[in-house]
């Protein structure tokens, strides 16, 4: 494609939180929120340069994230993208404002938002029409488990899995094909690109299905005011598991995937089903009061509640509600300060539309 035909129009970009593993279903459930990181390029630039630039409305909530487009995730996914089709730069120059709510490193899928919203970056100003399942593709060269990717893209309630299991090649699509240029200003950094191109991943990295929600169940999420890298989260799993432990969660998992769609659920059997003995026993030292809100917060002694475990990596604790929300998130809260551990709530929709990229005015 010529920089000429490249499509020059503003755009909003909008991608939903997300809860991963709901339980059992370790690296394979994700469930999307009514809480969206949203980018957008306010204004059509006639700058000839090309390349892009980053803000965000609210840095409180974005602390630490680099503005260098070369460091930022959202901006070096797209351009992993990008060089994957032939661009040695970007294709127009962009300056994108990035409005986001999800807290970082919660287990929220911050990341796999910030990597979906990468991949509709690139998809939008090359123009290149991908279809959603080779948007998801590229998402999982980065992100190698599919749980937040596939819930952020496609919405709702998502099983996925990955093709090929090669933890080799984990997260290295984004080591090769950046060289930031020092030279050019530190704002409007251009990426350069490396001698080493970038591997295209395969096509149909995952399969994914969607799942029905009973239409009642919302999402009561407890946010620790403290961060838990993922990756810390997964360094504490072991590398082997027992065939009990395995049949425990199998069991669990089918059950579960059902229970969650029944247009009356059943409370005591949904909660029974998102037990897991596959990352929440190993991840409960890492969160203070994990253990005691999960074993005291049942639907015997809480009513409206119908689940809780450890969203995605943590420290954030999802609580499935079909009744008594607040009631249900004071009680949570009230666990977690006498562990001194502070926290907020908020209780959210699960949406079924996923992703979008639309146009929208732009001001000139
Ligand atoms: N909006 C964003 N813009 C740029 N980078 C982001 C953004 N959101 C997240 N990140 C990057 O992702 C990191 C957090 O990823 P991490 O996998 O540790 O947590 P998470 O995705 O919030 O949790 P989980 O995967 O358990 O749901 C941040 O430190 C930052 O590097
Ligand atoms: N399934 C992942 C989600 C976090 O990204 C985990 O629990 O580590």
């Amino acid at each position: 494609m010529t920089i000429d035909s490249v499509p020059d129009t503003t755009f909003e970009i909008k991608v939903p939180a997300t809860s991963a593993n709901i339980g059992p279903g370790f690296d394979s459930l994700g469930l999307a929120f009514s809480l969206y990181l949203s980018l957008h390029n306010p204004t059509l630039c006639a700058v000839f340069d090309r390349s892009v630039t980053l803000e965000y409305t609210d840095p409180q909530n974005n602390q630490g994230l680099p503005l260098r487009p070369s460091q930022n995730l959202i901006t070096k996914t797209a351009w992993y993208v990008l060089r994957c089709h032939g661009y040695l730069a970007f294709p127009r120059f962009v300056a994108i404002t990035v409005t986001n709510p999800i807290p970082l490193s919660r287990g929220l899928g911050s990341s796999g938002a910030a990597v979906v919203a990468g991949v509709l970056l690139a998809n939008e100003v090359a123009g290149l029409n991908l279809p959603k399942d080779r948007l998801l593709d590229f998402a999982l060269a980065i992100e190698r488990h599919p749980d937040n990717v596939s819930a952020a893209l496609l919405g709702g309630f998502v099983a996925s899995y990955l093709r090929d299991d090669d933890t080799a090649s984990n997260t290295k699509a984004l080591e090769g094909p950046f060289q930031p240029n020092d030279k050019i200003n530190s704002h409007t950094d251009a990426f350069a690109p490396s001698a080493v191109a970038p591997r295209m991943p395969p096509s149909q990295v995952s399969r994914h299905v969607s799942l029905p929600w009973s239409a009642g169940i919302r999402a009561i999420t407890v946010i620790p005011q403290f961060q838990l890298s993922t990756a810390k989260a997964r360094a504490v799993l072991p590398q082997t598991y027992s065939r009990a432990d395995l049949v425990y969660n199998l069991q669990r998992l089918a059950v579960l995937t059902h229970a969650l769609g029944q247009s009356s659920p059943d409370a005591k059997l949904i909660h029974e089903a998102m037990s897991d003995r596959s990352h929440q026993p190993y991840r409960a030292d890492l969160v203070p009061g994990l253990q005691v809100l999960l074993t005291t917060m049942v639907p015997d002694t809480t009513p409206g509640l119908l689940g809780a475990c450890l969203s995605g990596a943590g420290p954030t604790v999802l609580i499935l509600a079909n009744d008594h929300f607040e009631a249900i998130a004071q009680k949570a809260c009230t666990i977690f300060a006498e562990y001194n551990v502070a926290t907020k709530s908020l209780i959210l929709d699960v949406i079924q539309d996923g992703s979008t990229c639309k146009p929208c005015s732009a001001t000139q």
